[in-house]
């Protein structure tokens, strides 16, 4: 019988329906305080409610004049002004002041003349360095014009954009909430690290590896104990989970095996986005819904978690929270030739290098088991090899997705 969900897919197809779902699913927004905003997606366009700088003012610390070039006997020294309250000094024709970086403008200064290069005597200022006009002044709406729309809905909060919100005087932006995650790993053989194996059993990384992956999308994921291969527990405690979250992650048990009980579960219980897409690693991820939370499966070899959560996983809690803004990555040429022997899109594992002349190269690695963490960990992007079997010569450009979060 025909299944009546999208299944064995393109990888196009899958992100499609992550698009959609992720649209009619998008989260509401919140205001929150500067410092909490790193990360954050913006839910509303950011626009300038004044200019900056706000006022005409020095870029350097020295001395504000007017009249240039400079007159016989050089400027005669009236006044200073500080950065701070605005003392309102103006300056006649040969005349000029002292003057800290920042400080406002005197009116009619025309220079700044920097400390270093000024020599007072008495209340005479001379320099040997003749200023040009402008020379060090900031002038106000240099940077950002009032009214000047600088960051968009759907842009992504960095340190600078959040600097620059708190200097148009914003303590608060409007952001996507961002989504509450559970996160299961099920299967018998899992043992947590720190405890002693029997035979047949093994330690579980994909709950460090997921949890990781989330947190450095700034998410908070909550981790439940690991689920046994018990079709009846495993309802319960996912849709335990789904009434809370916005988002359920699990990994393993969506592939074909007598103990892969989430495909029939979610088909029983809640509603199937897709299963299988032609992918590698990552071939049999799940997505759909149970209760009112998304399910999405990753298979559960770790690096099939990897290739699956910073493809198609990010994408969808990016969706959510309405981001526009497209993730990083690098095109670099193929430092070797690769033989493929498959359909699927690929996610190998790969090393970036770049060479004298600055041309990225990617140097992709042999281990390409879906198993073989010790090859993920050494290496630092995932290389895309296209739909289609064959030969890539060595220097084809691929795209490549950076996969080692936190390494800079
Ligand atoms: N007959 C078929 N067999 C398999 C297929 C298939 O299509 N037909 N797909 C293969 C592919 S591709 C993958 S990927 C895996 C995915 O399997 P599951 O998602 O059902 O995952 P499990 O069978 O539970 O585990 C797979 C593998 O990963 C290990 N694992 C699971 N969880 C963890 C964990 N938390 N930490 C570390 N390692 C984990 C598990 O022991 C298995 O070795 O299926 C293929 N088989
Ligand atoms: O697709 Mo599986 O994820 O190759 O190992």
């Amino acid at each position: 019988m025909r299944p009546d969900f999208p299944t064995r897919i393109s990888f196009d197809e899958a992100a499609g329906i992550i698009d959609r779902v992720a649209a009619s699913r998008r989260l509401s927004s919140e205001r929150i305080p500067l410092q909490r905003g790193l990360g954050r997606v913006l839910a509303e366009d950011l626009v300038a409610p004044i200019a900056l700088p706000n006022f005409d003012n020095s870029a350097m610390d020295g001395f504000a004049v007017r009249g240039l070039p400079m007159p016989d006997g050089g400027w005669q020294l009236v006044g200073e002004q500080f950065a701070g309250a605005d003392r309102g000094l103006a300056l006649a024709p040969g005349q000029g002041s002292r003057i800290t970086t920042g400080a406002s403008l005197p009116a009619g200064a025309e220079a700044i003349v920097i400390k270093e290069n000024a020599r007072l005597d008495g209340d005479r200022l001379t320099t040997d360095r003749a200023p040009s006009a402008n020379d060090h002044i900031r002038r106000a709406g240099e940077d950002v014009q009032p009214g000047t729309q600088l960051l968009s809905a759907g842009d992504v909060l960095t340190p600078a954009r959040l600097g620059l919100a708190a200097a148009l005087g914003l303590a608060e932006l409007a952001v996507a909430r961002r989504p509450t995650v559970a996160v299961f790993t099920t299967g018998d053989e899992l043992k947590p690290p720190g405890q002693a194996l029997a035979p047949g059993e093994i330690h579980d990384s994909n709950r460090a590896l997921l949890q990781t992956l989330l947190l450095a999308e700034g998410l908070e994921p909550v981790a439940w104990p690991i689920l046994p291969d018990e079709p009846a527990r495993i309802t319960a405690m996912l849709e335990d989970a789904a009434f809370s979250f916005d988002l359920v992650i699990t990994c393993g048990g969506v592939s074909a095996g007598e103990k892969d009980h989430l495909p029939a579960l979610l088909q029983a219980r809640g509603e199937t986005h897709f299963w299988k897409v032609r992918m590698k690693p990552g071939m049999p991820l799940l997505f759909g819904r149970l209760g009112e939370a998304r399910l999405l499966g990753l298979p559960g070899n770790p690096v099939s978690v990897l290739a699956t959560f910073l493809t198609l996983g990010r994408r969808l809690i990016d969706g959510l929270q309405g981001r526009k803004e497209p993730r990083t990555h690098w095109r670099a040429r193929l430092a070797q030739p690769v033989h493929k022997r498959h359909d699927r899109r690929e996610f190998m594992r790969g090393r970036l290098q770049v060479d004298a002349g600055g041309q990225l190269h990617v140097v992709p690695d042999a281990a390409t088991g879906s198993h073989r963490l010790a090859a993920a960990a050494g290496n630092d992007v995932l290389l895309v090899l296209p739909e289609g079997a064959g030969e890539f010569d060595a220097g084809t450009v691929v795209d490549c997705l950076p996969c080692a979060a936190g390494r800079g």
